[in-house]
């Protein structure tokens, strides 16, 4: 509290603890003090935004006992569930929610013969959720992320971020130094030209989580206590033209814009490689967003992201990753897309034919991955026909 001698200062009332408390925290970064939310802190928002045009997507092993906390942000959604593993296991759902789910029989059944390009025991099925869906947003999200408090302790609803994060446009082009322009309270800064201030459609929204980072096996072994406290109130655009590690675990985007390049890869079981599927459709949908004008943000929202899979387990998965991938970004960089290339499938399917010619050379993998992903685009056609003027064409 300020006292002054002169009498020209009023002494200022000194402030309850608290409300100090409050505005260092909302005006700084702050080191939060970690734990989840708690189910009543979550409050149902008044109107569900995109109600009837969001799938959620899970992919799981376990029960989903975790929706219990995002009851009051997901109740009003219809869940896309994608269980991996055992068929004949059953996946306890809580009550009250719509949903429809899919094993691997119900895989196979569908898909028939191209079932072979959906990934088997590796979190990498979920993309089977996001071409059965049928609406314009999908949001996917791992059963071991829970609601996370932001520095105030008010609860965060990732969807209604994710939302607004993908209905606000994008500015791939030129970077904006005050971050997104489009959130209240912030605006372009000066120098910014106004021919690139309408921005692009926003594709991917890339959300972060608190707690356990989605660190990569030999992070985790090196820094096992580490753990993400850090609450950075903040939305990228990424620019154009840059790479980035698309995690999975918290992730929005507009599947009418970018979907049939959402394809997670060929991992797990099987597989010489694993948790690369998210990294892979990442590399992927930023290439093809930057040829297509998409963009792509991350930051904000965070969520509570709680168990640590095992090192070891994820070394054994990632190792041939950790080093193919010093091949494969400098071929994502390279890439380049023909102007006739001008739908998603198109860009994918060209895509696949350059995967097989440069980076069969890193690995035979690759020219399995590729056929792959010519199969993911027969059967996202197959199951999603394109319309025109209201008609299947
Ligand atoms: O064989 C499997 C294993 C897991 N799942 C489901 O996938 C997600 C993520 O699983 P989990 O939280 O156990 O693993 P993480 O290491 O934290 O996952 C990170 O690595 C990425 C793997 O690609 C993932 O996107 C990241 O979050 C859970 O919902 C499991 O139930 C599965 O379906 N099959
Ligand atoms: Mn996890």
């Amino acid at each position: 509290m300020y006292s002054h001698s002169s009498s020209i200062y009023t002494p200022i009332q000194p402030l309850p603890f608290n409300r100090i408390s409050q505005i260092v925290a909302s005006s700084f970064q702050v080191i939060m003090v970690l734990e989840p939310a708690t189910a009543t802190q979550a409050a149902a928002p008044a109107m569900p935004q995109l109600k009837d045009e969001l799938d959620i997507v899970i992919p799981t092993i376990r029960n989903l006992d975790f929706l219990e906390m995002w009851r009051p942000f997901f109740q009003p959604y219809h869940l896309i569930i994608v269980q991996d593993g055992d068929p004949s296991k059953t996946i306890k759902v809580p009550p009250g929610f719509d949903y429809e789910l899919y094993n691997r029989n119900d895989i196979n059944k569908i898909l028939g013969p191209k079932a072979s390009c959906i990934s088997f025991k590796d979190s990498a099925c979920r993309c089977f959720g996001y071409m059965v869906s049928k609406k314009k947003y999908i949001f996917t999200i791992d059963d071991d992320c829970f609601v996370a408090k932001d520095p105030s302790g008010k609860a965060v609803n990732a969807l209604e971020q994710h939302i607004k994060n993908l209905l606000c446009p994008s500015t791939p082009f030129f970077f904006n130094t005050l971050y997104d322009p489009f959130r209240d309270g912030a605006d372009f800064v000066r120098g910014y030209p106004f021919s690139l201030r309408e921005g692009v459609p926003t594709a991917v929204s890339h959300g972060l989580w608190l707690n356990i980072p989605d660190y990569d096996a030999p992070t985790q072994l090196v820094k096992p206590l580490e753990r993400n406290t850090r609450f950075v109130d903040a939305v990228l655009t990424i620019p154009k033209g840059t790479l980035f590690p698309m995690c999975g675990m918290n992730l929005a985007f507009d599947r009418d814009l970018i979907g049939p390049a959402m394809y997670f890869g060929l991992m797990g079981d099987g597989q010489p490689i694993g948790r690369y599927d998210d990294m892979w459709a990442g590399w992927c949908v930023k290439v093809i967003c930057d040829h297509l004008g998409l963009g792509v943000k991350t930051g904000l929202p965070y969520i509570y992201h709680s168990k640590a899979s095992n090192p070891f387990v994820n070394l054994r998965k990632e190792y041939k990753g950790i080093f193919w991938q010093e091949e494969i970004i400098p071929f994502f960089q390279q890439v380049v897309l023909p102007k006739d290339c001008t739908t998603v499938q198109k860009c994918y399917i060209e895509l696949a034919k350059q995967v097989k010619e440069k980076l069969s050379k890193v690995d035979p993998y690759f020219d399995k991955l590729g056929d792959a992903m010519v199969t993911w685009i027969k059967a996202w056609d197959e199951l999603n026909p394109p319309v025109l003027n209201g008609k299947a064409a």
